[in-house]
């Protein structure tokens, strides 16, 4: 019977099947970080558990690290958490990439930065965005903390299998418009439950030209349509990418490697539960206007009417959000002036990403009363980012360069705005509060970012002519 690439992924890593149509799937990479695992190790001490393959389970410092101020962690939600992670990590003999270590990062940037994350494979985290790594090919899918504890303890996850659905993304994206204005796009027409229960498989002349990059930030959002995870199939972009990575196969044996992964594609005639169509040169960069990513409308848009949503709960639900956003139904985002830009997360605080605010940096300054945070995916980008001389370029623009973490995206490291701030930032959810009580967060591309820190209202580089 033919296959999507997901059900090859699956069938390939069953050990055991269940009559009650759970399935006991094996898992390749297990990946931590120190939010929503603490209980996990608590309940292995219980029982006097070890870990069943620690070589195949790795930590990362991201959530609650500081960005500025280097690896002292005294004081704080910092040193409550993160000791408790080393203390874990040590106790089970995990290997951790702790504040300081050359290789840390967001668990989503370090995964495929790292040749980790591969085709075919089946990766978990105890983190919602860790579909970011399908775009590597892989099944790539969160867990909730009583999941872990079953990972560690024996490298396997009781499961029902996900549904397929497919987006088709035809055509190519147009000069500035990119991978996170299309899933925000997709978001907007089939909604925060839209992928519900399926693993989304992205196909179509889009995805193919895309970068990796592009890719991860697509399939990361992947997790806000409500979809289990998101995947793009390994092609010569993935295997050129992966190649000379630290954890891949060297020399020959990648090329053998590299004809294994190839088998991960989904049979032509392959049957979908669900499929979407989207056409990318229609596109043009979206920003959110509400507190769902869902409630999105091009830059080049107004802020919608309540009234404009036929759904009575989605009416209701953009009251809130207009409310609580403060905007006026009919005001053209380009006009909604803003505080303060966060760019970075697993969503896009990869180097393509900071290449590409440093293009609209260039020869300009960030507006003296926009706050502006930049914070690289990992230790990886941001020694990419000086080796470019993009720092160089921030500076000049008036905006340091951090130290990688998740930051401003979630604010559990402390680093938040205001009541009644407002961002545009990278990020990939406006829900409320995430960025400090109050906050209103307006979700994204680089490049829009970039160009509203300069203008210091939301608008896009093209924005910027006129005044160079
Ligand atoms: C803290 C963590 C569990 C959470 C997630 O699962 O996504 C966070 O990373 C987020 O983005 O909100
Ligand atoms: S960067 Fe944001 S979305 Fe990604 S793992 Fe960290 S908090 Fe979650």
């Amino acid at each position: 019977m033919a296959q999507t690439a997901a059900d090859k992924i699956w069938n390939t890593h069953i050990v055991r099947s269940d009559d009650d149509g759970q399935d006991l799937v094996y898992i390749d990479l297990h990946l931590l970080h120190e939010a929503n695992t603490p209980q996990a190790f608590d309940g292995l001490r219980e029982q006097n558990r070890r870990i069943r393959r620690p070589e195949l389970t790795l930590g990362t410092e991201d959530h609650v690290t500081p960005t500025v101020g280097g690896t002292d962690i005294s004081g704080g939600v910092a040193e409550r958490y993160l000791t408790h992670m080393r203390r874990n990590c040590h106790d089970f003999g995990i290997e951790l990439f702790s504040l300081g270590h050359e290789s840390r990062g967001i668990a989503h940037v370090i995964g495929p930065e790292l040749g980790l994350s591969q085709p075919g494979t089946t990766i978990v985290c105890c983190d919602s965005h860790t579909t970011t790594h399908g775009a590597m090919g892989a099944l790539a899918f969160g867990i909730g903390t009583s999941q872990v504890e079953h990972v560690l303890a024996t490298q396997t996850l009781p499961m029902r299998r996900m549904k397929n659905m497919r987006v088709t993304v035809d055509g190519v994206l147009p000069p500035g418009v990119s991978a996170k204005d299309l899933v925000l796009a997709m978001i907007r027409r089939i909604g925060t439950a839209g992928g519900q229960g399926h693993v989304i498989e992205y196909q179509g002349q889009a995805i193919r030209s895309m970068s990796m990059e592009a890719r991860m930030t697509l399939c990361n959002m992947s997790i806000e349509a409500g979809a289990r995870a998101g995947l793009v199939t390994a092609d010569d972009v993935t295997f050129e990418y992966l190649r000379g990575r630290p954890h891949v196969p060297q020399g020959a044996a990648f090329d053998e490697e590299v004809e294994y992964w190839k088998t991960f594609v989904s049979d032509e005639d392959a049957v979908f539960d669900k499929e979407v169509r989207l056409d990318a040169s229609t596109l043009s960069p979206h920003v959110t206007w509400g507190t769902n990513p869902s409630q999105t409308v091009g830059l080049a848009e107004v802020v919608p009417s309540p009234s404009e949503f036929a759904d009575p709960v989605e009416r209701l639900a953009a009251e809130r959000a207009v409310a609580y956003m403060d905007l006026e139904p009919g005001t053209p985002m380009k006009t909604v002036p803003i505080d303060a830009v966060f760019i970075g997360s697993c969503t896009n605080g990869r180097i393509e990403d900071l290449r590409k605010v440093a293009e609209v940096w260039k020869g300009r300054r960030v507006a003296p009363d926009v706050q502006v945070y930049l914070v690289p995916g990992s230790e990886g980008v941001r020694r990419q980012a000086v080796k470019e001389g993009l720092d160089r370029t921030f500076e000049a623009a008036g905006v340091q360069l951090r130290s990688p973490g998740c930051s401003m995206c979630v604010s559990v490291n402390g680093e938040r705005l205001a009541a009644g701030q407002r961002t545009a930032s990278t990020n990939n959810r406006n829900f409320e509060g995430r960025q400090g009580p109050g906050v209103r967060t307006h979700v994204v591309s680089p490049s829009v970012a970039a160009a509203s820190a300069v203008l210091g209202r939301l608008a896009e580089p093209n924005d910027l002519e006129d005044r160079t």
